[in-house]
């Protein structure tokens, strides 16, 4: 364990030496993570069995890249102290707003004439940033976004990104397992909540299928658990937790992966069609647009704090092993003196074209305030 200042010295030192690195915040917590690289070799994983922070593309045929290690934690980190910058609002032009909406309309028109049952349509927009501070910008993202995973990651030969996602995509501690379904978005509001059946349709969708994927596993007292709201800074998601235990401590990370990524909630379903649809319609890749980060085969310490007399019992400290994945949502990245920000939304029979592009305006707002 370091204090937080020592990270954000090491996070510097990182930047100036041109080095990888990714600094981390996770839900609701106020620790943080960090893991380096003393070279700027660049290493990939495809069976997922090694321990380190995993950074994967939306395209599930590529590799995904691993920053090998275990991270350092540092407790405590007041994020109360950031001050946020006065908000900048982001203007999309009429061109691609226009583009956006057509192709809306194209996923509408094949959803009804085909099998697709529901597309998740997205863009990218740049925004020209002056004076950007990559550890500054993440601050501030950790402080207005304290339920979401926020993090910082670099590579000085694949770039520099930066999110906070509200989306868990596979946890596992120990023998336990969670991933949750979430989908619909309204913007946040301190009155009743009222949802939409083309909200409350979709999500329903992408928690059976999810359930559907995950029969395999065989997972001991799975639990579908009941709809909530989910709270991600101005936007509101319907959530749906899904957990299990499984019945032996060696669980293949990969086949999991298979079965879970890309979910529903990022791609569509039936996967494959909806897939083909993105890769032959969006006209830019997604790169690692929803992918997946997180940690990979950590060993935790899980012991209670003990009396330091009683020293027998330091001998059996419980180590489990975790992994924490999140979808790379609510993201950017920096590059050119530019930050791209990535944003989509899950069309179906029911979408209205102009509400679909308004919600990519309000996502695109949430990770642009903080620029
Ligand atoms: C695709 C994104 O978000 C996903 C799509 C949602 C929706 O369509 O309502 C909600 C949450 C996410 O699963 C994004 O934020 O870019």
């Amino acid at each position: 364990m370091i204090t937080t200042e020592e990270i954000f010295t090491i996070v510097n030192k990182q930047l100036q030496e041109d080095l990888p690195f990714v600094v981390y915040k996770f839900p609701n917590e106020n620790r943080l993570g960090i893991l380096i690289q003393s070279t700027n070799t660049v290493y990939r994983t495809r069976t997922f069995e090694e321990q380190g922070f995993v950074f994967a593309p939306f395209d599930s045929e590529k590799e995904a890249i691993l920053l090998p290690g275990s991270p350092t934690y540092a407790k405590d980190f007041d994020f109360d102290t950031i001050v946020t910058k006065q908000l900048s609002s982001v203007r999309a032009s009429e061109f691609e707003k226009d583009s956006h909406i057509a192709l809306v309309e194209k996923a509408i028109d094949r959803i009804i004439h085909s099998d697709l049952q529901k597309v998740v349509i997205s863009r990218k927009q740049k925004i020209d940033t002056q004076d950007f501070n990559a550890l500054d910008t993440f601050k501030r993202l950790g402080s207005k976004y304290a339920t979401a995973f926020v993090y910082l990651w670099y590579h000085p030969k694949v770039g520099m990104w930066l999110g906070a996602t509200p989306e868990s995509l596979l946890s596992i501690n120990g023998r336990s397992f969670e991933t949750v379904a979430l989908a619909g978005t309204q913007p946040y509001s301190s009155g009743d909540i009222i949802w939409g059946a083309k909200e409350q349709e979709e999500q329903e969708l992408v928690t059976r299928e999810i359930v559907s994927n995950l029969e395999n596993f065989k997972l001991l007292n799975f639990k579908r658990h009941g709809i909530e709201n989910h709270r991600a800074g101005d936007l509101l998601h319907l959530r749906t937790r899904i957990t299990g235990t499984f019945s032996t401590a060696e669980v293949s990370i990969e086949s999991l992966l298979k079965a879970l990524h890309p979910t529903p909630a990022v791609c569509g379903f039936p996967r494959e069609d909806a897939k083909n649809f993105i890769f032959n319609n969006e006209n830019y890749p997604r790169s690692f647009y929803t992918g997946f980060l997180g940690e990979l085969n950590i060993f935790q310490d899980k012991s209670k704090p003990r009396n330091r007399r009683n020293v027998e019992n330091l001998a059996y400290k419980t180590l489990s092993k975790s992994t924490q994945l999140f979808v790379n949502l609510r993201c950017m990245q920096y590059k050119d003196q530019a930050a791209n920000l990535y944003i989509g939304g899950g069309i179906t029979k029911d979408s209205n074209a102009v509400n679909e592009w308004e919600e990519t305006v309000n996502k695109a707002q949430t990770i642009a305030s903080i620029l």
